[in-house]
């Protein structure tokens, strides 16, 4: 079990069907990539409070250093270059079902996961590139965990934790993916353009998304449509289009990405959305940063939407998805709820660690 910690926190409790029902001559081993991170060390807190769920954090590793616990305590060290081999080492060794989650938005992480899972280690993440990147990746990845010894899961990748890619899976399983869909996947430009609506400049709503834990650490990642794009990926590989090709446009050129001083530029941008909003309101229109796939084509990019659509009516970091089906064309599938923050997100992936430990459990 995770030691007692010194927060002070209700402890959090997990319904009785994940916890482990019959075995108790072992836990699964925990380890944490990105713990010192928003979302990593929100659910290292939620992690330290836990009762109900036979775990122990072995281990934790971000940009700079690594812990170990072997009794109590982590003990933090400076980080090695072969940490990431080390620690798929150790985990192999105990002989104990293992688990590692990923809070990092590292890209190179992600190449591991096919090793992780061929050794029998799970993993849980957040962490959208290996998903939506590179698609042989992204298919050696469900390769190896089809093979069945260890559980991968990623639902906090799209909307936050939101039932969009069970749901997506499920219709692809009944033979019945969406037609179409239309979707609002970012929390920070939901929250940018219903600021920039309401009056407040561009580079301050940014900011204010940056401090409510909305954007990725790089917020132009967001600004982009980047972000956005590799959630709607995500999506139609688990609806069935891998092959779709997304078209996108951004609400900051892609130079910036690279730009030394890119994050400072967006006060360039303030009088051009102030514009913008003025005259969409005055046609009876919103800005939204829109998702859309067709059935043949995918975009995502801002558009103007009357005020009364319904991708129009969202704030704080509400996401919504809309999905077109061929069962029940008159009547849309939606899912809708905030879609972006430290602790929903947390929570997601507290989730998806407890269904591994019962996947594990179910199988020993
Ligand atoms: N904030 C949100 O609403 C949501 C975030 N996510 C995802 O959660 C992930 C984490 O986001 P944040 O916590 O905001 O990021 P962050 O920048 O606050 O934290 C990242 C953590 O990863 C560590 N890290 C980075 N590169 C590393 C490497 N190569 N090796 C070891 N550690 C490394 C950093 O030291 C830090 O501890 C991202 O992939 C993000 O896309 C997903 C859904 C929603
Ligand atoms: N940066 C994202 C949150 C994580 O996926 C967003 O703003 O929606």
């Amino acid at each position: 079990m995770i030691s007692p910690s010194t927060f002070t926190d209700h402890p959090s409790t997990l319904p009785a069907s994940t916890r482990r029902p019959v075995r108790r001559d072992w836990s699964v081993n925990l380890a944490l990539i990105g713990h010192s991170g928003q979302v990593g060390s929100a659910l290292l807190h939620r992690l330290q409070q836990l009762t109900g769920l036979e775990v122990e954090l072995k281990t934790v590793i971000n940009r700079r250093q690594t812990g170990h616990r072997e009794d109590g305590e982590l003990q933090l060290v400076p980080r090695a270059s072969d940490d990431l081999d080390q620690l798929m080492q150790s985990l192999r060794r105990a002989g104990r079902p293992a688990l590692i989650i990923d809070c990092t938005a590292d890209a190179g992480i992600t190449e591991l996961y096919p090793r992780w899972l061929r050794h029998g280690i799970g993993v849980v993440t957040p962490n959208k590139h290996g998903l939506s990147g590179d698609r042989l990746l992204y298919e050696r990845i469900q390769a190896t965990a089809r093979l069945g010894r260890a559980p991968l899961r990623y639902s906090a990748t799209v909307g936050a934790g939101l039932p969009i890619l069970r749901t997506l899976a499920r219709l692809r399983l009944a033979g019945d993916p969406p037609r179409a869909m239309e979707a609002a996947l970012s929390g920070t430009l939901a929250h940018v353009l219903a600021q920039v609506s309401q009056g407040e400049r561009f580079s301050a709503a940014v900011e204010d998304a940056r401090r409510k834990g909305f954007t990725e650490p790089n917020p132009l990642e967001d600004l982009s449509g980047r972000d956005v794009a590799r959630k709607l990926t995500i999506m139609l590989r688990e609806a069935g289009f891998p092959d779709v090709v997304i078209q996108r446009e951004g609400l900051v050129p892609d130079e910036w990405l690279t730009a030394p001083d890119g994050a400072q530029r967006l006060e360039q941008l303030d009088a051009l959305w102030m514009d913008r909003q003025t005259a969409a309101r005055r046609a009876g229109e919103r800005w939204v940063y829109a998702a859309r796939f067709d059935g043949r084509r995918a975009r995502v990019g801002p558009v103007t939407v009357p005020a009364d659509h319904p991708l129009a009516g969202l704030s704080g970091s509400g996401n919504l998805v809309r999905l077109q089906l061929a069962t029940n064309p008159n009547t849309p599938l939606d899912v809708f709820g905030p879609g972006a923050g430290v602790a929903v997100t947390a929570s997601a992936v507290m989730a998806d660690v407890a269904e591994a430990v019962a996947t594990f459990n179910e199988r020993n």
